[in-house]
């Protein structure tokens, strides 16, 4: 990992910078804010230890300009001993983690080794995304987000494993691209990947599309064909809009799942498969379920491992991200100012990527310049006036809460027993409140 120091006290700096070459780091010092910025660009940083008293700058803008010039880069912000409203101010700022003075080199090195661990998770994406490219596969995939670097590491956890996975998710949030990535991560990367869009399966021909059939099964049948059940063997087999399954059908993939045999429509035989299913759906499963819709003991099968990719409205941080990433892929020279920005981060994409990607191939083909501006923007996101409906409500409320739990945590430096109770509430249900809105542990 490649360290950047900064700070103005000579003393200070050449202890760190010490102590962290010590333990196998690449460092860079700067003295002040504009040295920090002036190598930042210079030369690719991991991780900015930034002194938040600075002779020349105040380490808010350091640290603003920082994550504007890179919003991936990792800040931990030195703040002075009991300053608070600083640290909590700076966190808000998106600085990753903060430490108070004296150094305690012991909880520095735990809090560095925190975000190696993510950015080990960052590297092994980008190394996907090199196989992928290399056979001509067009994934790729942004993920800057707390809440979606949590889910990359999940992917990690969950890829090697035989286990079925269900991915859930609103449409266009990208379930089919987590879907390909656990494939690549997998064992069974050399074999096949197979997605199966079951909302496009007509009704009748479920049976065939799953299991293929035999010459003469039906009316049509002139040709003995494969199912995607049989075209996925020793691959992964992804079940997309997979609520949309008959139940009758439902029974029989739940034999092949128990049994890993299946038979061709028309055909006698039980035929041994071996191969990994993968599950997406844009609908609340649970639900069917309870409603008679899903067949229970399927539902189990696939949610061995539940992945929960959240909209792009609980993840605005991205979209800047997003926009330089499809942009790059679009080779376009565009370049959007502040304000169209803020408003295509205003606006909740309801599409999510999908919808994102869409309004900036039809922006940047009907704008005038390559400036963007407000102006350019389809009318639908240039008018948004904000939060009506429930929908955004409940966005609302998850923010506040968010925010609540953050500043908790803060005040009691992350131990979550303390907080739990400054909260009112219990630490198990913290802990869920935590995972379900995306809050990473610091310690
Ligand atoms: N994190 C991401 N980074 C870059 N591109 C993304 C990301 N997530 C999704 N996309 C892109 O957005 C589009 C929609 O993604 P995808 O088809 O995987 O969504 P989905 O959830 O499967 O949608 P649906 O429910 O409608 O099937 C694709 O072009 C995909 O490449």
């Amino acid at each position: 990992m490649r360290i950047l120091i900064v700070d103005d006290e000579p003393l200070q700096r050449d202890m760190l910078s010490g102590f962290l070459k010590k333990q196998g780091y690449t460092v860079h010092e700067a003295a002040n804010g504009t040295e920090a910025l002036s190598q930042f660009m210079r030369q690719p940083i991991d991780l900015v230890l930034l002194d938040h008293r600075m002779p020349d700058m105040n380490g808010d803008e350091v640290l603003a300009r920082i994550k504007a010039q890179s919003p991936l880069a990792r800040v931990i912000m030195i703040t002075a001993y009991g300053a608070v409203d600083t640290a909590v101010r700076v966190m808000r700022l998106g600085a990753d983690d903060f430490l108070e003075k004296p150094i305690d080199l012991e909880a520095l090195l735990a809090k560095i080794r925190v975000i190696e661990e993510q950015l080990f998770i960052a590297d092994d994406v980008a190394r996907v995304e090199e196989t992928i490219d290399t056979e001509a596969l067009p994934v790729r995939m942004i993920a800057a987000s707390p809440a979606m670097r949590q889910v990359l590491s999940l992917v990690m956890r969950a890829a090697p494993s035989p286990w079925t996975v269900l991915i859930q998710g609103e449409t266009g949030t990208g379930k089919e691209l987590i879907a390909r990535l656990i494939h690549l991560l997998s064992p069974r990367k050399e074999g096949p990947f197979i997605p199966l869009n079951c909302a496009a399966v007509p009704e009748g021909l479920f049976e065939s599309e799953l299991f293929g059939h035999e010459k003469g099964a039906f009316t049509g049948a002139a040709n003995r064909r494969r199912g995607v059940v049989e075209q996925a063997h020793g691959g992964t087999l992804l079940l997309d809009e997979v609520g949309e399954l008959p139940l009758a059908v439902q029974a029989k993939l739940l034999r092949t799942l128990q049994e890993k045999t299946f038979s061709r429509v028309g055909g006698e035989q039980l035929l041994p498969v071996d191969v990994r299913i993968l599950a997406a759906t844009n609908r609340d499963l649970k639900q069917m379920v309870a409603a008679g819709g899903f067949r229970e003991d399927l539902y189990f099968r696939l949610n061995v491992i539940a992945l929960d990719i959240p909209p792009l409205r609980r993840r605005k941080e991205e979209i800047p991200e997003l926009i330089r990433f499809f942009l790059h892929k679009y080779q376009s020279p565009a370049v959007f100012d502040d304000q169209a920005l803020a408003q295509l981060s205003k606006y909740p994409f309801p599409g999510n990527i999908r919808e994102l990607e869409h309004v900036l191939q039809r922006t940047v083909t009907l704008a005038r310049s390559t400036n963007i501006g407000l102006r350019d923007l389809p009318p639908e996101i240039r008018d948004y006036r904000g939060a009506t409906s429930e929908g955004d409500l409940n966005d609302r409320l998850a923010e506040v809460e968010r925010q609540m739990l953050i500043e908790a945590l803060e005040r009691h430096n992350w131990v979550q027993t303390h907080a739990a109770e400054s909260l009112g509430i219990s630490e198990r249900v913290l802990r869920y409140k935590m995972e379900r809105l995306g809050i990473e542990k610091k310690r």
